[in-house]
């Protein structure tokens, strides 16, 4: 169960409202929202940094209330519940909105609608494996990903060149894009415990793995909803997966029209791979990683 941050009662004067005087003159809107976000980092970092702030979220609250004029109070509550999971952190939102001066021509307290919205956000991860039996590694990992994301669409295995680091083996790559509701932090988290799993240690920058998950992209830059972020533990999309010919030409393979914001710009994938050296990156074992034959 994933903690909350509950702000109540956010008051704030609107014109929402079918009737013309509800337009005209306006009245008092009240709301209520509560997120759900992972409070562990925060709770012993003692560091704002790693929570949400709720006096922004408040902030961005009055903000559509004042704003564009609606008819609907579902609306005003659907676009509350969407400008807040904007926020990275925020896995998911519910929003009550009362109208308590609202024209019901009968002696009532208070109307209110709620809302519940869960993130789903696109994102791209690419794995990497080249100490043990990688091609049973990448299965085994595909799979467990459906705990974190659900699954659209798995690459094919490409065998690839070692980019950087000491003299190593050659690296089975693939890439997986799907949906998550997952914040980004606890993703990679998740990311993490699979690679943990695998055996997975880090003691050379770049050096040879059982199995390396990359967070390439979270969120859609056709719509801006990509997170950019750069914090000590995560960065966002990721910083070397432009210039990497082996998370880019899986990638495009299983989606041809990709994106990835590169230093602020969004570029297409396949422009991006037509710019770099690909004779690193060569078809690898013909298997599904999903499906077997195991
Ligand atoms: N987008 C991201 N995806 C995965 N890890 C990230 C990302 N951004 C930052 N990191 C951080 O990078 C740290 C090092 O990751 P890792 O050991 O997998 O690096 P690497 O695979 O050797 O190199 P590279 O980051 O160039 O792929 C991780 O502990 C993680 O916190
Ligand atoms: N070919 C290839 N080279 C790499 C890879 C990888 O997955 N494939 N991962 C690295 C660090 O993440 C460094 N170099």
């Amino acid at each position: 169960m994933t903690d909350q941050i509950v702000l109540k009662g956010i008051s704030a004067h609107g014109h929402h409202g079918v009737l013309d005087f509800e337009k005209r003159d306006g009245q008092t809107f009240v709301v209520d929202v509560t997120m759900h976000v992972d409070l562990v980092p925060a709770g012993s970092s003692d560091d704002l940094a790693d929570t949400v702030n709720y006096a922004e979220v408040a902030g961005d609250v009055v903000a559509l209330i004042e704003g564009e004029s609606l008819d609907l109070i579902e609306a005003l509550a659907a676009r509350i519940a969407d400008k807040v999971l904007t926020r990275p952190l925020v896995e998911g939102v519910e929003v009550v909105v009362h109208k308590p001066q609202a024209p019901v021509g009968h002696p009532f307290t208070d109307v209110q609608v709620r809302v519940s919205r869960e993130r789903q956000a696109l994102v791209v991860i690419a794995l990497g494996s080249n100490v043990g039996s990688s091609v049973e590694t990448l299965h085994d990992a595909t799979v467990e990903l459906y705990g974190l994301i659900d699954i659209t669409d798995v690459s094919p295995v490409v065998e690839t060149d070692p980019v950087g680091g000491p003299d190593q083996p050659v690296y089975l790559n693939a890439v997986v894009t799907g949906t998550t509701h997952l914040a980004p932090s606890s993703l990679l988290a998740g990311l993490h415990e699979i690679e943990l799993a695998h055996g997975r240690t880090r003691e050379v920058r770049w050096g040879p793995r059982t199995l390396d998950l990359d967070l390439v992209q979270y969120g859609d830059p056709v719509f801006d909803t990509d997170v950019v972020m750069d914090s000590t533990t995560l960065t966002l999309p990721h910083p070397r997966a432009h210039e990497r010919a082996f998370v880019l030409v899986p990638w495009l393979r299983i989606e041809p029209e990709a994106v990835l914001r590169v230093d602020g710009s969004v570029r297409r994938v396949a422009d991006l791979v037509a710019g770099l050296d690909t004779s690193g990156v060569r078809p690898g074992p013909d298997v599904d990683l999903l499906e077997g034959p195991w």
